[in-house]
């Protein structure tokens, strides 16, 4: 079923998802270039025409920079999961632990609400929970994880969805909406290991569609040893190493925007994302 040839030329990307929305959720280790990957097809989906959301669910990552939005722009946003108020309001939850509260809130006007809006896409800071232990539900949470359910069940639009490593807490019931978990890999050891693992765990979440993406790819040599590495994967593309892309980030400032090859390699992998879910959608 994975389709890794550029077919994408001869269907233009975006027209193979023109009713209904695809979410898809990007993970891997730690500074592997996820936020960098996350951010361009954002944009890339966006230029399109397509509503998008950019969801933050990565405690260490700055999408709000990589999708070029500015530093003091970006330090507006507050994270979801912090809005102790809300949650309590939208869940009706009295003072105090185990008062009982409503597991279904409204949640279908924050993202609008509460995004930070940039160049068609909207970016929601998700932020992490503390759940204090097992078993504990709190309003946060609650909300957090209603408003997930509701971009990836309830909603027509892209939505991207830049994650850590660990996708554990995409939970049964939302990570099965997931169309397209994308694992970014470079060339290294640990980085293979973590995607080995994330890609038994999405199984295990129901995730029916991994791709892989290569990133930091210096050449031919390192692009073989990724995908000898994991042999049998649906590749997507690859991210060559690029300077531009690192000074992107020291700046603060969009890839996206500043153009160039990586720009293109971000264009050519959402092509055959496209391209695989429109024939993953053909088949049922
Ligand atoms: N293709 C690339 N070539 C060179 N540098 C890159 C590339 N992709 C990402 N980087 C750099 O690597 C660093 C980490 O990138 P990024 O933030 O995208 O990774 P991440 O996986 O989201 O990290 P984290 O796990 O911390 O959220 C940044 O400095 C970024 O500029």
């Amino acid at each position: 079923m994975c389709d890794s040839h550029n077919n994408h030329h001869h269907e233009p990307p975006g027209e193979a998802i023109s009713s209904g929305g695809i979410k898809i959720a990007i993970t891997g280790k730690g500074g592997v270039g996820k936020t960098t990957l996350a951010g361009m097809l954002a944009r890339a989906f966006a230029a399109e025409g397509r509503r998008v959301w950019a969801i933050d669910a990565d405690p260490d990552a700055n999408l709000a920079s990589s999708l070029g939005i500015p530093a003091d722009r970006g330090a507006e946003l507050r994270p979801l999961s912090r809005m102790k108020e809300l949650a309590k309001e939208r869940t009706a939850a009295a003072d105090g632990y185990g008062s009982l509260f409503k597991l279904n809130p409204r949640v279908s006007d924050l993202p609008e609400k509460f995004c930070l809006e940039h160049a068609g896409v909207g970016l929601l800071l998700m932020g992490t929970v503390d759940q204090g232990g097992t078993g504990c539900v709190c309003p946060e949470h609650t909300l957090v994880k209603r408003l997930m359910q509701h971009l990836l069940l309830e909603r027509d639009e892209v939505v991207i969805m830049d994650m850590e490593a660990g996708i554990e807490h995409l939970g049964r019931g939302t990570a099965e909406s997931v169309d397209a978990l994308i694992v970014v890999v470079e060339p290294g050891r640990r980085s293979l290991q973590t995607a080995r693992q994330v890609t038994r765990l999405a199984a295990d979440l129901g995730i029916a569609n991994v791709f892989f993406v290569g990133s930091k790819v210096r050449d031919e040599l390192d692009r073989r040893f990724l995908e000898d590495s994991l042999a049998g994967g649906c590749w997507l593309g690859a991210i060559s190493s690029s300077d531009v892309l690192r000074e992107a980030d020291m700046q603060g400032v969009s890839a996206f925007d500043l153009g160039g090859s990586h720009v293109d390699e971000a264009l050519a992998i959402k092509g055959k994302l496209v391209a695989n879910f429109a024939k993953l959608q053909e088949a049922g």
